[in-house]
């Protein structure tokens, strides 16, 4: 997809190798790049920017994905990137520790500077853990608490496996229908306050 309209913002946040541009990768272009190419080529400078089209009841929605650069060398970049988003998906790798206290960080960000921005929690490399429960150091209990706190969901991912990927951007696609649903049902209600029908108003009809 190219110069198309995009129906909802949406951004990526984490630390450096939480796996962000490798989750796009899989989301938009199903697959994994990780075990062919060597890390340094594929480290985010700035952002990237890629869409795909989501199709729910018959209705498409067209989500914008930005992929911010994880290095603190870019952290203001990112601050420019995530401005605007409906939505933001704030990723830490399931057995790096430090990631989930940059993942806070970005949180903080996002409450303080966008409160229209509903926040996701993303663990990602869960193919990692899955065979090695021992690798991981991020308890599930923490995350899900803070996600009960910024009022969001929590995922554990894999975008080698292509685990709960999917799913992250179905819950936003199908959030963005529903908010859209409830704007068009009050604006309705509000024209139906503002003109009451002519009945009600015409006396032969009171007799
Ligand atoms: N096993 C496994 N490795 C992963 C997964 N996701 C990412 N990786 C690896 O983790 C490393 C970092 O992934 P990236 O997607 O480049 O991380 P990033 O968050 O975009 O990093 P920056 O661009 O520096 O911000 C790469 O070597 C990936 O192959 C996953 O689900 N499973």
């Amino acid at each position: 997809m190219s110069g198309g309209k995009v129906d909802i913002k949406v951004v990526l946040l984490g630390k450096s190798y939480a796996g962000k541009t490798s989750l796009v990768e899989r989301y938009i272009h199903n697959r994994f790049i990780g075990d062919t190419v060597p890390y340094q080529n594929v480290i985010t400078i700035g952002a990237a920017f890629g869409a795909k089209t989501v199709v729910i009841n018959n209705k498409s929605v067209v989500i914008g994905i930005w992929d911010t650069a994880g290095s603190e060398r870019y952290e203001a970049m990112s601050r420019i990137y995530y401005r605007g988003a409906k939505a933001a998906i704030v990723c830490y790798d399931l057995t790096d520790k430090s990631s989930f206290d940059r993942a806070r960080f970005w949180i903080g960000e996002l409450q303080k500077h966008e409160e229209g921005c509903q926040i996701h929690l993303c663990g990602t490399k869960y193919d990692l853990i899955e065979g090695n429960p021992d690798l991981r150091r991020i308890d599930e209990k923490e995350t899900k608490a803070l996600a009960i706190d910024v009022r969001g969901d929590v995922y554990e991912t894999s975008s080698k496996t292509g685990k709960d990927i999917d799913k992250i951007f179905v819950k936003i696609a199908s959030d963005y229908l529903n908010s859209k649903r409830e704007t068009l049902e009050e604006e309705t209600s509000d024209i139906i306050k503002l003109h009451p029908s002519k009945k009600h108003f015409c006396p032969a009809c009171r007799s």
